[in-house]
């Protein structure tokens, strides 16, 4: 048990002191037990109706205590318990014929023919600290045994618990499991699970369970995880349920535990490994950190299962590229893990302040109470619908671009949206909803029609939309809910001749799913010339917002009676904020008993039509309405944007006091492992090309060739030089490399929005990699492309691992296999750093690129190459600048104001 358990120790319970006999009052003796007068039992085995029968538990008490305080004293003791190993015995004096009574496991070993009943000696060895349970804590057994009594404690629970289970009492066991209970938090939860298990305590392993799964990526930044054995961790690493941020943190969770205790661990890490998802891991990250694990190149079924999961990626990106989307369902151990589960309330779409179709997607953690960008969705979305289903969130169609077909639905395990199937009908307005696992897409408008009257069903399993017969009218501005796992009550408008001034009429319709029939069912008393609606049920009503305000309204249906029946409390009405019974077209929904309402807009006959951001809550618990913390602002736009830059005087520095700072190609030139020759005729090369590589008069088909031919020189050179792998770190110690100026500001920036910095850079890949990791900024959301080293068993560089990356061919062509982009598919922004032309080329293949700022450090030849420079990129920075307008930009984009 750790440490962290004594601390929360519990408050003692006073105990009886030790004293010479039974006494009234605060005097030492055993605990005061009232004594009890039994009643008449309706006359004695005598038959003599007089007689009354004397039960005195203070006597049964006082008599325990006293046989206890007898043992203490070594009074009349015959037996002997002997704790500890041989020749380290720790020994206690009892009654044969108390422990014999207290629990079964001395029952047989002290009355029987067994050796201890005639030694009265008994041998207890094998316990799980190496001199056998703490003395006052035996004592304390050994009192319990007697009396019933204990003080457990944090700190003595487990040997307390090891000892009950041992000598089978019980009832001390359960009362240990219980304590355990009462004390699991985060910290103790993987011992306590531990304990769990090894004593039975099945309740008690259960409740551990889930904390450690939902907390999993907590409990394994705990010292505690790693001291657990093999088949526990493997237990862990196989269940399906653990949260984690990403699979590759599970690998270096496995790394670590195996180099606590490399001698005794390694023999395991196979059996780990290939309990990863290695598939769910990033290509770069899988062919640059996991390959190179000493761990797993010298395994060859280790190095399989990477080559597998590196082509599995390359497959999936072919396959996306070429527009072949499967929807087979997955073997669960491809499927990524889960993540950290929580209540959020997304919300999807709608316009901004300004008027624009937004894409953007935000969810508000409920438990946080505070809003996060979400990857946005492909679309610009208004008129869209959305329903829930177990697993996922689903949008379908909109009023943008065109009446939209297409139904995204947002994976939260993996926290992308993927495409699915098409609605039949291009729509917007329409309702969506959820019965038995299945979609159901009913009425809704678009082009030139006056309405539709259309029922789909849409089979996730299939990934199939089909046509059901359809309503009996027509049905527009739809909202739908179902009710009761079967009741669709739709809400809508219809066409009719003229009784309204826009020639539609408010309606209330159920649908059955199960007999696919429609029923007119009372009205609800929607005001009749809305603009829009929303409605959502909640445990108990309806609620609805039209033109105004929220409104509540019970159901009516008789089916639906028996689980929603009362009203909605007026509390909620009449603690409603002014402001919000001036909005109209807000959407609403309910979480437990709170209910939201969400945007909207005011003054729909104006011109001056205000669209709102405001998002309220009506707290049950409280009784009134809350405003939430604002929405992210749509130019918020951390989810939808990456970077991606060029590494050697673009991240680094060109420059400083009049001198050069060098490339990662100039760091291994110059250092200590390389010959003078070598450093010569690297030199030399250097002076040749680079005027070359710079030369703003030269085209690209007669730079290429010549970079090539530097490139593979001065890596012969380099393999000539014998370099070793354990040298790359001094190497990088003793240069002058200098990331520039501000570089820290960026790297924490990115790191903390998680946006993903991807480094493509025509160095020295093992060389840059380390001079980032000793600033200190090699975080998680960095992925490097570039020219990376490959070395003998023995450490000692044999060649560059291909394709060569040169300046001018930094592309999609040397990214093939990588599925790099293919995961930034859903972040449409890109931020381009670059010191050179080639480097414009950085973004080509990226899908789904809606904007591109291109930012140029122009270091060199200044003057000649401006109007290049201030032609290609937007902006330009000279003089070696440094990050900071890299920052400003970062900071005005990532900053949820
Ligand atoms: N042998 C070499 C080859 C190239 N360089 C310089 O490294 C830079 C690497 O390119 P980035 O894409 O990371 O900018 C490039 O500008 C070459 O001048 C070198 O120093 N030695």
């Amino acid at each position: 048990m750790s440490d962290k358990m004594a601390a929360a120790a519990a408050c003692p319970q006073p105990q009886p002191g030790p004293g010479p006999g039974p006494g009234p009052g605060p005097g030492p003796g055993p605990p005061a037990v009232e004594a009890e007068r039994g009643g008449p039992r309706g006359g004695g085995a005598d038959g003599d109706a007089e007689a009354e029968e004397f039960g005195c538990p203070a006597h049964c008490s006082d008599l325990a205590w006293r046989q206890n305080e007898q043992r203490r004293h070594g009074l009349y003791c015959d037996i002997t318990l002997a704790f500890g190993g041989a020749g380290m015995a720790r020994e206690y004096r009892a009654h044969r014929s108390v422990l014999a009574a207290a629990t079964e496991y001395f029952t047989p070993l002290l009355s029987g023919g067994f050796a201890e009943s005639r030694s009265g000696r008994v041998e207890l060895q094998k316990w799980s600290s190496e001199g056998g349970p703490d003395p006052d804590t035996v004592e304390a057994v050994i009192g319990f045994m007697y009396t019933g009594t204990i003080r457990v404690s944090p700190g003595n629970v487990h040997e307390v618990l090891e000892m009950a289970d041992r000598f089978l009492l019980t009832r001390l066991k359960d009362f240990c499991g219980e304590f355990l209970k009462k004390k699991l938090n985060l910290s103790n939860c993987v011992a306590i699970h531990s304990l769990a298990h090894m004593y039975s305590l099945n309740q008690l392993a259960l409740k551990a369970q889930d904390m450690i799964r939902r907390n999993f990526h907590k409990v394994i930044q705990d010292e505690e995880f790693y001291t657990l054995p093999f088949h526990l961790v493997r237990d862990w690493l196989s269940d399906s349920e653990i949260t984690v941020d990403s699979e590759e943190i599970l690998f270096e969770t496995v790394l670590k535990w195996v180099q606590k205790n490399p001698e005794e661990r390694e023999r395991y890490f196979e059996d780990l490994f290939k309990l990863l998802r290695l598939s769910q891991m990033k290509p770069t990250y899988l062919t640059r950190h996991v390959k190179s694990e000493r761990l797993v190149s010298s395994n060859e079924n280790c190095v399989k299962l990477v080559s597998e999961a590196v082509e599995s990626h390359a497959l999936r990106s072919e396959n996306l590229q070429s527009g072949n989307l499967q929807h087979s369902t997955c073997p669960t151990a491809l499927l990524p893990r889960f993540g950290q589960n929580m209540d959020v309330i997304m919300v999807i779409g709608g316009v901004s302040e300004g008027g624009d179709y937004l894409s953007e997607c935000v969810g508000y953690f409920i438990d946080e109470d505070r809003w996060v960008n979400l990857p946005h969705i492909h679309n610009h979305l208004d008129g869209h619908a959305v329903a829930v289903t177990e697993s996922y969130v689903y949008v379908a169609g909109s009023m943008e671009p065109g009446f939209a077909k297409t139904v995204e639905r947002y994976n939260p395990n993996r926290n992308i949206w993927e495409q699915v199937s098409n609605l039949i009908t291009r729509k917007h307005s329409f309702g969506l909803t959820e019965v038995k696992g299945n979609l159901y897409s009913i009425g809704g408008h678009g082009n030139f029609s006056p309405g539709f009257k259309d029922v789909a069903i849409y089979n996730p399993e299939q990934d199939k939309w089909l046509n059901l017969e359809s309503a009996p009218k027509i049905l527009r501005d739809v909202k739908a809910v179902s009710v009761e796992d079967r009741f669709v009550y739709v809400a809508a408008r219809t066409p009719v001749d003229s009784d309204s001034e826009d020639g539609l009429r408010a309606v209330i319709i159920r649908y059955d799913a199960e007999t696919r029939q429609w029923q007119d069912v009372e009205s609800l008393p929607l005001i009749d010339n809305y603009c829009s609606f929303q409605m959502s049920v909640a445990n108990t009503n309806f609620y609805h917002t039209a033109s105004c305000c929220p409104k509540s309204y019970p159901i009516d249906n008789e089916e639906a009676k028996g689980k929603i029946s009362s009203r909605a409390s007026d509390e909620i009405l009449e603690s409603l904020p002014p402001e919000v019974l001036s909005i109209e077209g807000a959407a609403i929904c309910y979480y437990k008993d709170d209910v939201f309402i969400i945007g909207g807009w005011k003054n729909s006959d104006d011109i001056d039509k205000q669209y709102r951001k405001e998002a309220y809550r009506y707290c049950a618990e409280r009784k009134r309405w809350m405003l939430l913390p604002p929405m992210p602002q749509p130019r918020c736009r951390a989810t939808a944007c990456h970077v991606i830059s060029d590494f050697d005087m673009t991240l680094s520095r060109f420059g400083c006091n009049g001198r050069r700072c060098p490339t990662s190609h100039n760091i291994l030139d110059t250092s200590r492992v390389i010959s003078e020759d070598g450093k010569k005729k690297l030199k030399d090369l250097l002076h040749y090309y680079y005027p070359i590589e710079i030369d703003p008069n030269q085209t690209l088909e007669e730079k290429c060739p010549l970079m090539v031919e530097w490139w593979t020189k001065a890596h012969e050179l380099l393999v000539q030089q014998k370099i070793h792998r354990s040298d790359i770190a001094q190497i990088v110690r003793e240069s002058e490399a200098m990331l520039r100026d501000g570089f820290k500001e960026f790297f924490d920036q990115l790191h903390k929005n998680n946006v993903p910095l991807f480094i493509f850079s025509a160095g020295v890949g093992d060389i840059l990699e380390e001079i980032i990791r000793q600033a200190n900024v090699f975080y998680s959301n960095v992925n490097v492309v570039s020219n990376y080293m490959d070395f003998s068993d023995d450490g000692v560089l044999t060649h560059f691992k291909g394709p060569l990356i040169h300046t001018y061919n930094k592309n999609n062509t040397v990214l093939q296999g990588t599925g790099y982009f293919q995961q930034v598919s859903t972040r449409t922004s890109i931020i381009l750093l670059g010191d050179s032309m080639g480097d414009l080329t950085m973004a080509d293949g990226v899908p789904n690129v809606e904007n591109i700022l291109k930012i140029g450090f122009l270091n060199d030849k200044v003057e000649e190459r401006r109007g290049k420079y201030l032609d290609s990129y937007d902006i330009v920075l000279e003089s070696d600048e440094t990050l900071d307008v890299v920052n400003g930009i970062l900071r005005y984009i990532l900053t949820e104001t």
